[in-house]
């Protein structure tokens, strides 16, 4: 059986569940639960802190898990990321009070707070500055208001918590995250049908089919307007003139590219749901 690490709380780890559930897969049913089987499935779920996922499974203890990429580097752990997963994006950055600081080289000497030392002081490092890191568990925008770091380096997502701690962000990116699919690098049988399960319920939110009827004289210029996932699907129709063209687009093209075919002279244009697919 491939044993799985899924988030047990936090942020992924409602989302998380979701994408296995519509990967077909038999979660937990009492949140209490720290483990279960699904043998029809040939896997087996351990719920964990997604802060200890990489170390579990970059030790081998479990063979492949989901967490955050900004906990993965972190954690330095030798897992290593096989899918990203299209959810828990968010962005590492410095903060500090207004006027505080501007660039990097300013955090010279200073103290900054951080729930992520591990990530924060290999970026230092890496950039030749060296700060004193204050590490905190959660709430870490509080640390400047309280006086025990001169500024913060988090998780932003919104920049709402920020805002409301009075911090302003300062600097380069430290790192764009989102949450990940990683193994421990021993390709374990059933590790590929995950990753396309996974893949297809990405595709299956992310596309939509797109089917409509256009005259042979402008296939060219439709298929240019939606030029699909590999090639379009291309039919004959009753009448010579014309053909049936099927195609997967982007969700978020939809009504653009509905509205580029019907000027090229395109007509039914229909678009349906993906319910699940494998690519
Ligand atoms: N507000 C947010 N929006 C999107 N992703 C977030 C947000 N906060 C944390 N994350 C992501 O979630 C992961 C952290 O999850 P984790 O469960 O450890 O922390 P949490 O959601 O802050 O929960 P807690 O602090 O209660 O432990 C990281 O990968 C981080 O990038
Ligand atoms: O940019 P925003 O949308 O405001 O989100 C970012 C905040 O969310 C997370 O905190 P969380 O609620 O997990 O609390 P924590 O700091 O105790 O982990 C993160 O650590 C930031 O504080
Ligand atoms: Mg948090």
């Amino acid at each position: 059986m491939l044993r799985i690490a899924v988030p047990n709380k936090g942020s992924l780890s409602d989302t998380a569940a979701q994408m296995l559930w519509e990967a077909g897969y038999t979660g937990r049913r009492d949140p209490r639960d720290l483990h279960t089987a699904d043998p029809r499935n040939g896997v087996e779920f351990f719920y964990l802190r997604p802060r200890d996922i990489a170390t579990y499974v970059g030790s081998g203890a479990l063979d492949v898990g989901i967490t955050g990429r900004d906990l993965l580097l972190d954690s330095g752990s030798e897992a290593a990321e096989i899918a990203s997963l299209g959810f828990g994006d968010s962005t590492f950055r410095f903060a500090a009070p207004a006027g505080g600081f501007s660039t990097l080289e300013d955090l010279e000497g200073v103290r900054v707070a951080t729930s992520y030392p591990g990530l924060v002081g290999d970026f230092l490092a890496r950039h030749g500055v060296t700060a004193k890191l204050v590490k905190l568990d959660g709430a870490v925008e509080s640390a400047v208001r309280l006086g025990v770091a001169d500024a913060v380096a988090d998780v932003v997502s919104t920049g709402s918590t920020l805002r409301k701690a009075g911090l302003e962000i300062f600097g380069p990116v430290i790192l764009q995250s989102e949450a990940v699919l990683i193994g421990s690098g021993i390709d374990k049988p059933g590790t590929g049908t995950l990753v396309r399960r996974l893949q297809g319920v990405l595709v299956a939110r992310q596309y939509v089919l797109l089917d409509y009827d256009v005259p042979v004289a402008h296939l060219e210029q439709a298929t240019a307007a939606a030029p699909g996932f590999e090639s379009p699907t291309v039919s004959p129709l009753h009448d010579p003139d014309w053909v049936a063209v099927r195609v997967m687009i982007p969700r978020t093209d939809m009504n653009h590219v509905m509205d580029a075919l019907y000027e090229i002279g395109a007509r039914a244009i229909l678009v349906s749901a993906i319910h699940a697919a494998r690519l």
